[in-house]
């Protein structure tokens, strides 16, 4: 089974954007779990932008389903993570003026720094994931480090999917084989939506989880967020 987290890091761009509490993210966590979401991810980034902390500490209030907190490992980032506690965090190397994440970590480059971290976040029971590009040596390195998890970065798979979805998905099927093979539990996010995900669901092994966000808020001021949610589980059957 894989599981749909819902990333609401919009709904604070949005609410962000006017000040006030409009719309309310704690509100609408609480109605993504009530459609049918399976988890909620937020990813807080230093200059609070999207979600903020705060709003990651009220949501560890009432947050019933898998509560995933991404991002870059800095100071206050492992401070909040060590607070709150979720069941899982994926570490993502955003730099801090990044719009979007736009790459995984090199694992191989980094790997004593990932092992304390995935280490002292083990010690807490909070499981950990590790946002890699899809690329065999970065799933080998991740391996190493101790991680429970890969997420997976689908960029480069939304981005390829129209033109070529059979060469767009190989690297991640077999990236996947590998994390499989290695004992990885497999995550993936970015820019997966309903056109995309039914495909990457259907062919890449043992998906666990995706995190998705722009693509499913954004269908949701046409469709409905109820609705919304509803189509992409359905492609996730
Ligand atoms: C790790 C990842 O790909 C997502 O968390 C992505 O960065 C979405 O976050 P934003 O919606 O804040 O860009
Ligand atoms: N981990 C990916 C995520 O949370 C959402 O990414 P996106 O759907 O907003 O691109």
């Amino acid at each position: 089974m894989t599981r749909l987290s819902v990333n609401i890091n919009k709904i604070a761009t949005l609410r962000n954007s006017r000040g006030g509490n409009n719309p309310n993210v704690v509100n609408v966590a609480l109605d993504c779990e009530r459609f049918g979401a399976q988890g909620i991810t937020v990813h807080p980034r230093p200059d609070e932008r999207h979600i903020r902390y705060n709003d990651v500490l009220q949501l560890k209030e009432v947050v019933t389903t898998e509560f995933n907190i991404e991002g870059n490992p800095d100071e206050r980032f492992i401070e909040l993570v060590t607070r709150v506690r979720p069941e899982q965090v994926t570490l993502v190397p955003d730099a801090v003026d990044a719009i979007t994440s736009n790459a995984g970590w090199n694992t191989v480059l980094h790997r004593d720094y990932l092992t304390d971290l995935v280490k002292q976040f083990k010690d807490l029971g909070i499981r950990v994931s590790i946002f890699v590009d899809a690329d065999e040596q970065m799933v080998q390195g991740a391996k190493e480090v101790g991680t429970d998890r890969i997420e997976l970065y689908t960029e480069p798979y939304a981005a390829h999917y129209a033109e070529n979805r059979e060469a767009a998905i190989a690297p991640f099927i077999q990236a996947a084989k590998l994390a499989n093979e290695l004992g990885l539990g497999l995550n993936a996010g970015h820019d997966l939506s309903l056109e995309n995900l039914r495909y990457f669901h259907q062919n890449v092994p043992g998906l666990l989880e995706v995190s998705i966000g722009h693509a499913l808020i954004s269908d949701a001021l046409y469709l409905g967020l109820e609705n919304t949610i509803q189509l992409y589980l359905k492609e996730l059957e």
